[in-house]
């Protein structure tokens, strides 16, 4: 839907720093990774260090200098659940 989405500061994104309520801010969009932790191909701890924080350098180069794929694009978009307050 269209319905504008709700505007979070780094201090609501804080609030969710535990796997069991993972936010993170990416290139100025709010994310709920929460679900995601359980099916992402890596150790729990590689995505979880970011929860409850600013993680667009993590997300472009996966730690390794090496970016996700359209799929994972995709699935970025489908836990969209806010836009980043300036
Ligand atoms: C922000 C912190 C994140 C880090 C550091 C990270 C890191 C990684 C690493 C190391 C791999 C495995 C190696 C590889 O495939 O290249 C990987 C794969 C993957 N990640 Fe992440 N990831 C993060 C967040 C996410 C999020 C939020 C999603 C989806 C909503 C996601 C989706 C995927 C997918 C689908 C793969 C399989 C390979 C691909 O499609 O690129 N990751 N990630």
């Amino acid at each position: 839907d269209d319905a504008p989405l709700p505007t979070y500061t780094l201090d609501d994104i804080a609030a969710h720093a535990s796997p069991t309520s993972c936010w993170m801010a990416i290139d100025g969009e709010v994310y709920d990774v929460t679900e995601h932790i359980a099916i992402h191909p890596t150790q729990p701890e590689v995505i979880g260090e970011w929860c409850g924080k600013e993680a667009s350098e993590a997300w472009r180069t996966k730690g390794y200098g090496q970016e996700h794929s359209p799929v994972a694009h995709e699935m970025l978009e489908e836990i969209h659940i806010g836009t980043l307050a300036q």
